[in-house]
């Protein structure tokens, strides 16, 4: 048996035997002693929403040239792509390694499928996770960015991504990218019926037509789970929440920004799934963003206007819970029972480090010690 306890941290010590928190009062014999120092454990961060296969992480500076419209970002997104150097696998990897030294446990990464790209990214994000199996649970969805219907070639693409390292189907603004709101969902639930996969759409329209396009993806999802990320539209108008809370939908925000952001309070009262990412991080579309999630969940409390410990626990709440319900990971409470995948941090409250961004002393996940201050640890032979 594999016994770990780590001591001197709050709220109590964390007796881990075979990856899994324990009931203290069973230590077995052999068991490892960790000092915490005095840190505060929390539960390990979900990224929910990232996109590895654009970011320029750990390699050269890209400089970006204005852009106002989704169209000339992603524009100025292919030809940027086509001056990148470094392999998709060393980009995305190297902004692993930095996550999961942030303490992030699990992803959800959205990776661009297109005819001009055929299924590289995917398999270099797929990769780049293969190599991280034991730091990082990644989900791989496959992103129609350059356009679905409009750029014929994609759907079967990202059906064939399934087989290849992916494991959800991405969408993009029905209307606002695609023009064909049924069109594109006829797609998407045709490809969700017949391979089981769940979908995860990104909706940046706002307004009355972004709204019309949550009340028909909510009335589709019955069989099948969706996510919409980003959803503008949903930051203001409330209108749709208890529709949202009764169906199979989930939603993403990523707190960017000039970008709408999704309010925790109002959605988490009405009990409708949120979860939080980083979206893009030093790509074309943005300097900005680290994959960070402690860091993104301060984000998310600053831009929602965050004031007592309960809102900005909330906000935590988000990234660790929101994030591993959407991936259908195992919930982490820091009780007998669960996995032992947490962060120690030099923090006196959940709410102080909200606040603070402290970087973890320790990052512990299956009860491993795989980073140490902001470090990745070399790999432990078992
Ligand atoms: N926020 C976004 C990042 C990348 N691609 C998108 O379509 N949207």
């Amino acid at each position: 048996m594999d016994s770990v306890l780590f001591t001197n941290i709050r709220p109590h010590d964390l007796l881990v035997v075979d990856g899994r928190i324990a009931d203290p009062s069973t230590r077995p014999e052999n068991t490892v002693i960790v000092d915490g120092g005095g840190a505060l454990a929390l539960p390990a961060p979900v990224d929910a929403h990232i996109h590895p296969d654009k970011t320029t992480w750990g390699h050269t500076w890209l400089s970006r040239t204005p852009a106002s419209t989704l169209r000339e970002l992603i524009e100025g997104e292919v030809k940027a792509r086509a001056g990148m150097t470094a392999s998709v696998a060393e980009r995305a990897g190297a902004l692993m390694d930095s996550a999961v030294a942030r303490g992030t446990r699990a992803w959800r990464a959205h990776v661009d499928v297109a005819p001009e790209y055929g299924l590289a990214n995917v398999h270099g994000v797929r990769e780049a996770a293969e190599a991280r199996r034991h730091l990082l649970d990644v989900q791989i969805v496959a992103f129609p960015q350059l356009g679905l219907l409009t750029r014929p070639g994609t759907a079967e693409l990202m059906e064939r991504s399934l087989g290849e390292g992916a494991d959800v189907i991405g969408g993009l603004d029905p209307l606002g990218i695609d023009g064909d709101l049924h069109g594109h969902l006829d797609v998407l639930f045709g490809l969700a019926e017949r391979t089981g996969a769940p979908l995860d759409i990104h909706l940046h329209d706002g307004g009355e037509q972004g709204l019309a396009q949550v009340r028909e993806i909510a009335r589709r999802a019955t069989g099948t789970r969706v996510t919409i990320s980003h959803a503008f539209c949903l930051a203001e108008a409330r209108e749709l929440d208890d529709l949202l809370a009764e169906s199979n939908v989930a939603l993403t925000t990523c707190a960017l920004g000039a970008d709408p952001v999704l309010p925790v309070g109002p959605l988490t009262a009405a009990g409708v799934l949120l979860a939080a990412g980083s979206d893009g991080v030093r790509d074309p579309w943005t300097p900005f963003g680290d994959g960070d999630m402690i860091a993104r969940a301060h984000l998310l409390a600053y831009r929602t206007d965050a004031r007592t410990d309960e809102e900005l626990a909330a906000c935590y709440a988000v990234a660790a819970h929101g994030g591993a319900a959407l991936l259908g990971l195992e919930r982490v409470d820091l009780k007998a029972g669960d996995p032992a995948d947490f962060v120690l941090v030099p923090a006196a409250s959940l709410a102080e480090a909200v606040v603070d961004r402290p970087a973890p002393l320790l990052v512990v996940r299956g009860g491993a010690v795989i980073a140490r201050e902001g470090r990745l640890l070399e790999r432990s032979p078992r």
